[in-house]
């Protein structure tokens, strides 16, 4: 076994059936009286639902998260929490209503309460991301890292299928990077092959059943295992693509994240093969690549890039950008192969290394 490092990262995780309702009493444990609501306008609801639970601990409900974290929406959001004197920020939702409580906190050092509702594992990282000028930059800053985090799988029930498959497939790339990451672990190995099982169960199973209980805790567990990894090991050339494809032309995240997955691991699959094996096994599989790629189609998520909105035309723009910064790969970065696995991306077509 070779030297390594491992940091533990501070955090309070409740997880169950139920546990939303323990929410009050963990901000009463943390010292908080006056918290705001995060949520994207169509989870509304859902923060009102949180709001009623915390009772006078809630000062106010900020409902305009929105993907990728647009710098405007982040500025609107701290005004919001300084004009309510808020002492906490719960984020409700997926990655880009917690995405938004960090934005806060990387301002302000607030403390943030995340109860996640789908699978990008945002909740277990202390990685930060705001869109500015058509680029997508990300930092780590331990100030982001949720303090408290409560899954509670009821909250996920109502995740349409399409969105639960992309987002486990998200949730996968985060463990499948971090196998592979120059700075990896045995720890972080072990988290991230478990993780990667547990959501290549559970999506089939929710797939077939939205409303089983026991498949949507299955895949918040793979969720919590998967974003841990990617919280606390670095990120590749996958993410890497993805950001990019992400803020600079402001695909989707998780069925970006999907789509690309397959590829890139058969870029890198010469240059890992350990890692890939673990991603293979973890999947019932034998190769990595085609794993990932079976269980996106086989569970009807989209295979293509034309097909959720990139032009032909932003190909080389793509892979232009994507080259400008290094960044750790098990294989180099060059711009001709890079060209050819986004053309792959595009079209549609099976990985191929
Ligand atoms: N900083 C980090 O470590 C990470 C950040 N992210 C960021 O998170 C963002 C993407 O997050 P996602 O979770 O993929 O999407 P999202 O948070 O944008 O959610 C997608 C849509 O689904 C809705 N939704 C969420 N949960 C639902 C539920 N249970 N039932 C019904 N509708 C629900 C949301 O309101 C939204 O309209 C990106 O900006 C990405 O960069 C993603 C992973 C890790
Ligand atoms: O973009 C961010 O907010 C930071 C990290 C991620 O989005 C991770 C990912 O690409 O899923």
């Amino acid at each position: 076994m070779h030297a390594f490092t491992f940091e533990s990262q501070p955090q309070r995780v409740l997880f169950g059936a139920g546990t939303l309702h323990k929410t009050a009493a963990e901000l009463d444990a943390m010292g908080v009286r006056n918290a705001i609501v995060l949520c994207t306008p169509h989870q509304r609801p859902q923060a009102e639902q949180v709001a009623g639970l915390l009772g006078h601990r809630a000062a106010g409900i900020f409902d305009a998260a929105v993907m990728h974290v647009p710098i405007e929406t982040a500025r609107a959001a701290r005004r919001f929490a300084a004009q309510y004197g808020a002492d906490c920020a719960v984020a409700i939702g997926g990655g880009s209503t917690i995405g938004l409580g960090k934005a806060i906190a990387f301002d302000s050092g607030l403390p943030i309460l995340a109860i996640p509702t789908t699978y990008a594992g945002s909740e277990m990282t202390p990685i930060y991301g705001f869109t500015e000028d058509g680029i997508k930059r990300t930092g780590r800053d331990p100030r982001v890292l949720p303090r408290t985090v409560v899954y509670d799988p009821l909250l996920s029930l109502g995740l349409p299928v399409g969105l639960s498959v992309v987002s486990g497939i998200n949730a996968i790339a985060h463990a499948a990077e971090g196998l592979y990451a120059p700075n990896g672990n045995p720890v972080a190995s072990l988290l991230a092959e478990e993780g990667i099982a547990a959501l290549g169960r559970a999506l089939p199973a929710i797939r077939r059943a939205p409303g089983d209980l026991q498949a949507r805790a299955d895949a918040l567990y793979g969720t919590w295992l998967c974003g841990k990894v990617l919280g606390s090991v670095g990120m590749g050339l996958h993410h890497k693509l993805c950001h990019t494809l992400g803020g600079s032309f402001n695909l989707p995240h998780a069925e970006t994240h999907t789509i690309v997955l397959p590829h890139v691991l058969a870029y890198n699959a010469a240059a890992a093969d350990g890692a890939m094996q673990r991603i293979a096994r973890a999947l019932g599989g034998t190769d990595a690549a085609q794993a990932v790629f079976a269980l996106a189609r086989d569970n009807g998520a989209p295979l293509a890039l034309k097909d959720i909105g990139l032009r032909a035309e932003d190909l080389d723009r793509a892979c232009a950008i994507a080259v400008e910064n290094e960044y750790p790969n098990p294989r180099p970065v060059e711009a001709r192969a890079l060209r050819q696995l986004l053309q792959n991306a595009y079209d549609g077509v099976a990985p191929t290394t």
